[in-house]
């Protein structure tokens, strides 16, 4: 029964995705379900590519200077409608965001978070209303409102490529990377986009938001550095002016996830950073997408 409601799952969020179908489309479509039955759902992505074009990756990445906050911004060009999702939008960035995809001729389909963020308010719901047929995605642990909550293994298609969900917690309750599709046909290497659970030659912080410095360091070891390792990490913010980085580099370099877990607990419990200047209003707001549809107090 579970391996069943599993598949059933990702049919769903590929459904919702690369080919634009309405969820009343989903039933003439469930051939494919039998595709997630094999051992390797590559044959999915692998039949449809004929009928809708070779697999290629657009990727961009893009910085919002107050929050020290990277925006990516990923597309299959490949395919006719060059669908596209956006990850980590920043409300301020917004208009030039939404510039650069006009200029690209992307359909943006998925604006999507890591999870709630403290520091800054998210596009995503901005995003949403000035895009049609845009959705909304975070994870269900965040306890946050969105089109779409998607899970650990769930699958993102836009178009014949896509992100897979990992659930990496400890930074907040709902924390996820979203990794590029490992089939035949996907970009080699794979790239990690880890939102605030682990940064380049850093982590976040595990002092509110439900963060957990046990189970931020299970997360990144369990689901990030058994990547492989010339795997390329985005992280969702820096501040030292790095862009990118390896699982192989954070493995080795990384000075607090490269050490054993008691010392780990040690160096977060000592971090002494600031609370973010803008937390008061960028949690509320993030619960709902950033759209601040608050009810009046
Ligand atoms: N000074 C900034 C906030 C800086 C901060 O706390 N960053 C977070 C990620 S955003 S929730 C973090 O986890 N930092 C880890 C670190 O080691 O710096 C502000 O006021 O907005
Ligand atoms: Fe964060």
């Amino acid at each position: 029964m579970l391996p069943f409601l599993r598949i059933n799952r990702h049919f769903f969020v590929r459904s919702l995705s690369s080919l634009s179908f309405s969820p009343s489309e989903v039933r003439p479509f469930s051939k494919f379900l039998i595709h997630r039955l094999m051992p390797r759902s590559g044959t999915m992505a692998a039949r449809l590519s004929t009928a809708a074009g070779s697999p290629k990756l657009l990727f961009r990445q893009l910085f919002e200077k107050e929050s020290s906050t990277y925006t990516y911004l990923l597309a299959d060009v490949g395919h006719p409608e060059k669908p596209a999702l956006i990850v980590d939008p920043v409300d301020r960035t917004v208009d030039r965001d939404l510039s650069l995809v006009k200029e690209l001729g992307l359909k943006v389909i998925y604006a999507m978070n890591t999870h709630v963020h403290a520091d800054h308010i998210t596009g995503t719901g901005l995003i949403k209303s000035r895009v049609s047929g845009v959705k909304s995605v975070i994870s269900t642990a965040s306890n946050a409102k969105a089109d779409i909550l998607v899970e650990h293994g769930d699958k993102i298609y836009f178009g014949n490529l896509f992100l897979e969900v990992r659930a990496t917690p400890g930074h907040t309750l709902g924390c996820l990377t979203y990794v590029t599709g490992d089939e035949p046909d996907q970009p080699h290497p794979r790239m990690a986009f880890t939102g605030d659970a682990l940064l380049i030659r850093g982590c976040g912080r595990t002092d509110f938001q439900g963060g957990s410095s046990h189970k931020l360091y299970e997360s990144v070891h369990s689901q990030i550095f058994t990547l492989p390792k010339d795997t390329l990490l985005y992280p969702a913010h820096d501040y030292n002016g790095f862009t990118v980085s390896t699982i192989e580099e954070e493995m080795l370099y990384n000075p607090r996830l490269s050490k054993d877990e008691d010392t780990f607990k040690t160096i977060m419990e000592n971090l002494s950073l600031p609370y973010p200047k803008m937390i008061d209003a960028a949690v509320p707001a993030n619960l709902v997408c950033g759209m601040q549809d608050l009810p009046a107090n």
